[in-house]
């Protein structure tokens, strides 16, 4: 597969694979070799009227794309692929984009031979700063993990990770940014209630949100010595890490990952 010559079709084009479209519309693609499939003519309409990209049925797609990324709901894989398994050439790449689902649940789906990609990103992809691993699925070879990647590098950052680790990725990054949402939204609620304004309340902490994570990314240390760092004698910090030791935040978090994890697997449980 010769990179930067075919047209990628994005088959379910919601939330994440609007992600999808618009960051490589912003990284230069073409728009002509993009293609999107909708279940709705409504969302077809706005997905044209947003990025000028050509909406077409699956059908269409599958026909005229040399990559297929695949990101509808995996409630939806199955009657996704009933419809259009049987007609996929195999010398497509598939990508499922799909929580849960391990890549032989596409290729049972598929004819025999064609490469699976299975990638979990995340919604950050919104600033090209998602993180995305990518995963050999069944008949692919580097040069279509080589082909998955160049997709999802405007993206943001990209890491390969054997297909048996995407469940725990799912529950730590593609799951993750909404952890840091709710966590923002607590912590902008007891600035409230320390008597600070709303609106102060929150750039306060998102400004310290960015700090802290372009000091992760950036200093080389690990968190535990960038938290001593702050954590002065009897001081403030420590009072209040008392009170989220004492409330379990550790267990919490290790639990909810736990959770989400096993929550994943059901999915590809409920998809058969
Ligand atoms: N949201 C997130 O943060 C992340 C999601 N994912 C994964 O990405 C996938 C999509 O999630 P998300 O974007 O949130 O979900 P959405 O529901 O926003 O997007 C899925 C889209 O697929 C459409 N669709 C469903 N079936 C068909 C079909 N047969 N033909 C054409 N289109 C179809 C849906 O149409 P309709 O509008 O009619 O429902 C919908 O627009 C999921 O598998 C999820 O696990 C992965 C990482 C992060
Ligand atoms: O909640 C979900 O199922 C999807 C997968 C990862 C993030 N959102």
């Amino acid at each position: 597969m010769v990179s930067g010559g075919h047209t990628v079709a994005v088959i379910g084009a919601g939330k994440i694979g609007e992600l999808m479209l618009s960051g490589l519309l912003r990284s230069g693609w073409p728009v002509d070799r993009l293609l999107a499939t909708a279940r709705r003519p409504a969302r077809a309409a706005e997905l044209t009227a947003r990025y000028g990209v050509r909406v077409v049925d699956n059908l269409t797609a599958v026909g005229e794309a040399e990559v297929l990324a695949v990101a509808v709901k995996p409630q939806d894989a199955a009657a996704l692929l009933d419809e259009i398994g049987p007609k996929v050439p195999a010398d497509k790449l598939v990508i499922s984009l799909c929580a849960g689902l391990p890549s032989n649940f596409f290729s049972r789906r598929l004819p025999e031979g064609t490469p699976v990609v299975r990638v979990m990103t995340n919604t950050p992809a919104l600033v090209d700063q998602a993180m995305t691993a990518i995963s050999a699925g069944v008949h692919a070879t580097g040069e279509h993990l080589a082909l998955a990647e160049e997709l999802f590098k405007p993206l943001g950052a990209t890491i390969r990770v054997p297909e048996s680790q995407q469940d725990a990725v799912t529950a730590l990054s593609g799951s993750g940014p909404a952890y840091f949402y709710l966590l923002v939204e607590a912590m902008t609620d007891a600035g409230i209630l320390l008597g600070l304004p709303r609106q102060v309340a929150h750039d306060l902490i998102v400004q310290t949100a960015i700090g802290s994570a372009v000091m992760l990314r950036d200093s080389g240390e690990h968190p535990v010595k960038l938290r001593e760092a702050v954590t002065s004698p009897a001081g403030t910090t420590i009072s209040a890490i008392r009170e989220l030791e004492n409330h379990g935040v550790r267990a919490a978090l290790l639990a909810a990952l736990e959770a989400a994890r096993d929550r994943a697997r059901e999915l590809a449980a409920q998809a058969e």
